[in-house]
């Protein structure tokens, strides 16, 4: 009988010391974060800088955001594949998400609020923008170790000139009578990385690369889930992987709110650091254009497919 290895997502904790660069312990934070990459494509972060209050004010904003009217909902429109209203898809009926196109600058957040909110709603402004840049600065913060760890800064701090976010707010009803329980069915992310919060309900799960569905539990409020997305495994030569991932509805829910802050590489090409090949690693991915491979992705009607990481092969493999 051969031994099971009981496989869990990696929980690390982000603290004032660990997220010091000249700290002995940045290093040591660094080979774990690269570790939980290579290994899963994803960690959960246990993240001391982030608020309570931010906690509870977001998700009471998103909740008041989802109580507009779908009139003024379908107004959150975008030029950007994905970027904008989703809702009502036969495919995935539990789920609707709205768009804020760069939601850490006070242009975006506001550009977002004036449309959904005519007469203003400053503090809806206010939140989205904290909490964005707050969440922009953790994936950094991941990224940094990242490329430090792979000697590829330089090439990091090309991508982090282009690099655009967009906070999507997301919410999952409870499934109807005959209706099934998925809230998204599995696929990787089309974007450079995503960061995931949640509020109480659980329902996210990853795929090992064993091919295993492990439960993601982000019990606490300063809890975050950091995935790959398709771009950044992509430019790591394959190094580390988007995981796929779905969302199951528990039972008994009325409804599910998350948040996923989103990078994307815009007005520039993605090329592999040559760093990264050599005879053991050859090159998987020819130089591409991070918008074109949403377009890609893309049904004629502007929805994005829900594909997995190995379609990403196709669109620029070598
Ligand atoms: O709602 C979640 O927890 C995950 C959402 C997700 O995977 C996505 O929007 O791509
Ligand atoms: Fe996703």
């Amino acid at each position: 009988m051969g031994s099971v290895t009981q496989h869990k997502v990696p929980v690390i904790d982000f603290h004032k010391e660990n997220l010091d660069p000249h700290s002995s312990c940045w290093i040591s934070t660094s080979e774990h974060v690269v570790r939980a990459l290579e290994d899963y494509g994803c960690f959960i972060v246990n993240y001391d800088e982030f608020p309570l209050e931010l906690h509870e004010a977001i998700f009471g904003a998103s909740q008041k955001l989802f109580d507009l009217p779908i009139q003024t909902k379908v107004l959150n429109t975008s030029d950007t594949l994905t970027h904008g209203y989703a809702g009502q898809h036969p495919i995935a009926p539990l789920y609707e998400a709205l768009g804020i196109e760069h939601p850490t600058t006070p242009q975006g957040v506001q550009k977002f609020t004036n449309l959904l909110w005519p007469n203003g709603n400053d503090s809806f402004c206010e939140i989205a923008l904290s909490y964005s840049k707050i969440a922009a600065k953790l994936e950094q913060t991941v990224m940094r170790m990242v490329s430090q760890s792979y000697g590829i800064e330089k090439d990091y701090e090309k991508i982090l000139r282009s690099l655009t976010y967009l906070l999507r707010l997301i919410k999952y009803r409870k499934p109807r009578q005959n209706e099934n329980n998925v809230g998204i069915a599995s696929h990787t992310d089309k974007t450079f990385m995503s960061i995931i919060h949640q509020h109480q309900v659980k329902g996210l799960e990853i795929q090992t690369k064993e091919g295993e569905w492990l439960p993601i539990d982000l019990s606490s409020p300063s809890s975050f889930f950091v995935l790959v997305g398709d771009v950044c495994m992509a430019w790591t030569n394959g190094r580390i992987e988007s995981p796929e991932h779905r969302v199951i509805l528990p039972e008994g829910i009325e409804e599910r709110y998350s948040l996923g802050l989103f990078s994307f590489v815009r007005d520039s090409i993605v090329r592999v650091p040559e760093e990264l090949v050599d005879d053991e690693h050859p090159l998987q991915y020819k130089p591409f254009d991070h918008l074109k491979l949403l377009q890609f992705f893309s049904t004629k009607d502007g929805k994005v497919k829900i594909v997995s990481k190995y379609d990403l092969k196709a669109y620029c493999g070598v």
